[in-house]
């Protein structure tokens, strides 16, 4: 388990580093577009497991969306305190 902060200090991490393998400099790889496809996707299936699939579903599914977002995070420059503010 980990928190949202943890996630993206790993995935700073990652994108520094560039290490084989990893998901994530794949995605940054491919770009702004096709991240932001991945969110819009991941963010449809937050709505339908909220609907018909239950809680824990629900819950997999934000992660998940949670993740993607973070990923457009790094692909546009946005630290976690560029989104803070705005909350
Ligand atoms: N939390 C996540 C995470 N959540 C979602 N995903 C990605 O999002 C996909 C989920 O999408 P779907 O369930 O829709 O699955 P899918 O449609 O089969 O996926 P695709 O074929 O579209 O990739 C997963 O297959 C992962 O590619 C994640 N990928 C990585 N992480 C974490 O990010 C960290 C770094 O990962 P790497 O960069 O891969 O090392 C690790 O701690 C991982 O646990």
């Amino acid at each position: 388990m980990k928190s949202f902060e943890q996630l993206f200090a790993e995935l700073s991490a990652k994108a520094e580093a560039r290490p084989a393998g990893s998901g994530t400099v794949a995605a940054l790889d491919a770009g702004v577009h096709t991240i932001g496809k991945k969110v819009v996707e991941e963010a449809a299936e937050v709505w339908m497991a909220a609907e018909h699939e239950g809680r824990e579903r629900t819950a997999e599914e934000i992660s998940q969306l949670l993740y993607h977002l973070q990923v457009l995070m790094l692909a546009t420059g946005l630290s976690l305190d560029d989104i803070y503010k705005h909350l």
